[in-house]
């Protein structure tokens, strides 16, 4: 007889409690069992050797016994400290053993009993089932949309609940803060929403209300915003009262842009930039104190998550019949008037030219913007300057000039400046083309479309389609047109939306840069704001050893006022893309910066600000009185805070598979503080490093053989690092807009530091440091992986050693 005691332990050598008990009762997770060998009698041994003998000779079998012992008999392991070792003791000298076996019985109940003992049939029912369920919903989708059947019951109006009316109203007055707040309020009322209801009016003189409602709400202006909303609200409420006949309302649910994990919030986006979150904040404040907050509570819901507007429903609608569609234009009108004094100014289509439209800067101010147009329009270049959507673009030349500006300055012209200044989007464009369809959006689906552009740090699309606007867009005076359109609507709608959808679904984000400078196009192509520097390398480079490197380049393209550059989308393709940008060399600023610096210091409080952002006492205190700083100042403090200045490169910005988008490596500044955000980036996948890897020794080779590389100064470029997640991994040179030839009689090295005059770009040291830190990667990578298997083999081969 002999003793067999089991012991289990957890990672952290700690043996763990035996289950089977509460977890009060933490008890040693050892068990000790009695075992006995069988009794022979000293004869029958003799009887068997004998018998045996040959067998024992030749090795066929063994004398030895099997024996089955059960060490635990009801083991639970505790999941907050897992058993990952069993150490089986003999407690017996006389005892020993050829070999064990432990085997591990799955007491499953339930489903779980089924799928691990029936994995084939549960599969099958599973999937059975699944196909069943979606199948059903296809086919109640498909008849609904041939038959029109309208499904939800008629819900007429109940006291001590929301009118549909009050319900349209405090929409539109939400969708009008967001226009009002001009473009970060839009763009946060973007984020809130997730679906959105579109009205799909089905009386026409009712139709003629609900649009007077949508017009009057969009002559609210930003400045006004937060007093007239409930103003408004007050007056629709005073001058409400039951309407004669109930009227219907087909409530159509559109989709709507979701902050859907390929779409991140817009906190976590790169075109809004670091301190938008903060800014979310104040906005968000702003936004809950001037709205009633039952709107607020209506767009939101218990967990805090954005709210589903306009579920499939019907609703009669009461309007008030005093109210007609003059009258109330004329009485938002005054009240604007007597608000805004003789700022106020309605243009000859009867909408206000105060109201900001269109795509907007995440970040610009009215004040910023004029500055800005004005600068661009003073430009003495030919070709406008390349747009710069993420910056400010405030350039203080001289602090008299901005005192005399703020003088001048009034909300209104302001706004009237973003408004005359606004270059038209190609989707105004293409709106434009629609025959009795005017450039003046859908007063809410615009916005939906908008939000696709406007907040470009989050998505970076543009839904340029034609169609799409076609649905979505309506006009003032579309009224005879509006009849036709709407007939063909419900499907063409449907088409649209499917349309829209597909599209969303292309995965393609803006990573770094500047907001507003891309499109998305179709056919797996991407445009990018004109830039004659950026064309022409683009050019030269499809004709250069680099050209594998660098994404396809399609030529020009004219949407509406601008020109775009048409480059190969490097996302196409794939699903979920995880995507890194690294910018490359020892400085990001052009030699001529500095030179401007030196010689018209252009002082720019948006650099400050993000200067101070990131790290308040960065700016000198001359630089804090003033509170601007040069550009030059600015850039070449980001190259030296970061790991630009050292190691020649650094990491803008990384989007996970899940959308989520890390900005705030700018401090990261050695080598190993690389390797780990590589792995960080790569999820330390082996074979993902080493795609990289491969991929940028042979960038090396050409771009040491590269007639281009050795000609130009590399300022500002990119790398673009992107995989998926099966394991497709790239690497590509993006962003030529500061790359620049140098006079033929020079060539550059790439590969030593900076001197002023000599325009080294240290381009080939960022490499370098790349390529070192995604070897140090690799191998960091290889033993985290043989720990996990030296893990393994150690679990095993403590359970075989009993
Ligand atoms: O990345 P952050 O810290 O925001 O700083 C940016 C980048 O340096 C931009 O360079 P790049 O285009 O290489 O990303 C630069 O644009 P340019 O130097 O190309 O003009 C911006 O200048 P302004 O665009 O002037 O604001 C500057 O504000
Ligand atoms: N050809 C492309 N395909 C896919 N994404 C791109 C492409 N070009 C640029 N991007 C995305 O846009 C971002 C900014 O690009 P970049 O050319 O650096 O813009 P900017 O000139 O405004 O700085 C990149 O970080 C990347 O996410």
């Amino acid at each position: 007889m002999f003793m067999i005691k089991t012991s289990c332990f957890s990672r952290d050598g700690g043996q763990v409690t035996s289950s089977a008990r509460s977890a009060s009762q933490l008890l040693p997770a050892s068990s000790s069992r009695f075992s006995m060998l069988r009794y022979r009698s000293d004869l029958l041994k003799y009887l068997e050797t004998l018998l045996f003998l040959p067998a024992f000779l030749s090795g066929a079998t063994e004398q030895k016994q099997m024996l089955e012992v059960e060490l635990f008999s009801d083991y639970t392991d505790d999941p907050y400290s897992p058993s990952v070792t069993a150490v089986i003791e003999i407690l017996s000298n006389k005892v020993q053993i050829y070999s064990s076996h432990l085997y591990i019985y799955a007491h499953f109940t339930g489903l779980r009993y089924l799928i691990f003992n029936f994995p084939l049939l549960s599969a099958l029912v599973g999937i059975s089932s699944n196909f069943v369920f979606l199948s059903f919903l296809f086919v109640l989708s498909y008849m609904r949309l041939l038959l029109k059947v309208e499904w939800g019951p008629q819900q007429h109006r109940a006291d001590g609940l929301l009118s549909g009316r009050d319900e349209n109203v405090k929409n539109n007055q939400q969708e009008d803060a967001a226009g009002a707040h001009g473009g970060p309020m839009e763009q946060l009322n973007h984020l809130r929403s997730t679906l959105e209801t579109k009205m799909d009016i089905t009386d026409e003189n009712h139709m003629d209300e609900m649009k007077m409602e949508t017009e009057t709400n969009q002559t609210v202006d930003n400045d006004f915003s937060a007093g007239l909303y409930d103003e408004t609200h007050k007056q629709l409420t005073i001058s409400e009262r039951p309407f004669s006949s109930c009227r219907k309302v087909r409530v159509r649910s559109r989709p709507t842009l979701q902050s859907t994990k390929s779409f991140p919030p817009y906190s976590q986006c790169i075109g809004g930039l670091g301190g938008d979150e903060e800014q979310d904040n104040v906005l968000n404040s702003e936004f809950s104190t001037t709205q009633n907050p039952s709107l607020i509570n209506n767009d939101m819901r218990d967990d805090g998550n954005e709210v589903v507007h306009g579920t499939e429903r019907k609703e009669d609608f009461e309007m008030n019949a005093r109210c007609t569609r003059n009258d109330m234009k004329a009485k938002w009108r005054m009240r604007r008037r007597e608000r805004l004094g003789d700022g106020y100014k309605v243009d000859p289509e009867g909408w206000e030219s105060a109201r900001w439209s269109g795509k907007r800067r995440v970040e610009e101010t009215d004040r910023e913007r004029k500055h800005d147009d004005k600068q661009r329009e003073g430009g003495t270049n030919g070709e406008r300057k390349h747009c710069k959507g993420r910056n400010l673009s405030v350039e203080i030349e001289r602090k008299e000039e901005v005192k005399d500006e703020e003088m001048k300055r009034s909300p209104n012209s302001a706004a009237e400046g973003e408004n005359k200044g606004r270059r038209k989007t190609p989707r105004d464009e293409e709106a434009e083309e629609l025959p009795g369809i005017r450039e003046i959006p859908h007063p809410i689906l615009s916005k939906l479309l908008h939000s696709s552009s406007s907040t470009s740090s989050c998505s970076s699309m543009n839904l340029s389609s034609a169609e799409s606007d076609e649905v979505f867009s309506e006009g003032e005076d579309a009224g005879s047109k509006r009849r036709t359109f709407r007939k063909c609507r419900s499907w063409k709608t449907y088409l649209t939306m499917m349309h829209w959808s597909l599209r969303r679904q292309s995965s393609w984000i803006q990573l770094a840069g500047h907001q507003g400078n891309f499109q998305l196009s179709d056919g797996g192509e991407v445009l990018k704001l004109y830039s004659e520097v950026e064309a022409k390398c683009l050019d030269s480079l499809m004709r250069d050893q680099l050209k594998p490197f660098v994404p396809q380049y399609y030529g020009l393209v004219t949407r509406g006022e601008d020109r775009y550059i048409r480059l190969e989308d490097l996302l196409s393709g794939l699903r979920k893309p995880v995507i890194m940008d690294c910018k490359m060399g020892v400085r990001t600023y052009q030699e001529e910066e500095l030179t401007k610096a030196r010689v018209k210091e252009v002082l720019r409080s948006d650099m400050y600000q993000k200067m101070v952002k990131i790290d308040p006492s960065a700016p000198s205190a001359e630089e804090h009185a003033q509170k601007a700083v040069t550009k030059w100042r600015y850039l070449q403090w980001r190259d030296t805070t970061s790991s630009t200045s050292t190691l020649g490169f650094r990491i803008e910005g990384i989007m996970m598979e899940d959308g989520s988008i890390q900005r705030d490596f700018g401090k990261i500044r050695t080598l190993a503080q690389v390797t780990e955000a590589l792995l960080y980036f790569t999820r330390s996948q082996r074979d993902i490093l080493k795609a990289y890897h491969t991929r940028l020794l042979a960038l090396n080779d050409a771009l040491k053989n590269s007639q281009f590389f050795g000609t130009h100064e590399v300022i500002g470029s990119s790398l673009l690092f992107v995989h998926d997640h099966s394991s497709k991994a790239n690497v590509w040179m993006i962003d030529f807009g500061k790359t620049t030839p140098v006079p033929n009689t020079s060539k550059l090295l790439h590969n030593i530091p900076w001197a002023e005059g000599s325009r080294e770009d240290g381009y080939l040291i960022g490499l370098t440091s790349l390529i070192t830190s995604l070897s140090q990667a690799i191998n960091v990578a290889s033993w985290q992986q043989e720990d996990s298997c030296g893990e393994e083999t150690s679990v095993k081969y403590t359970e075989g050693c009993g």
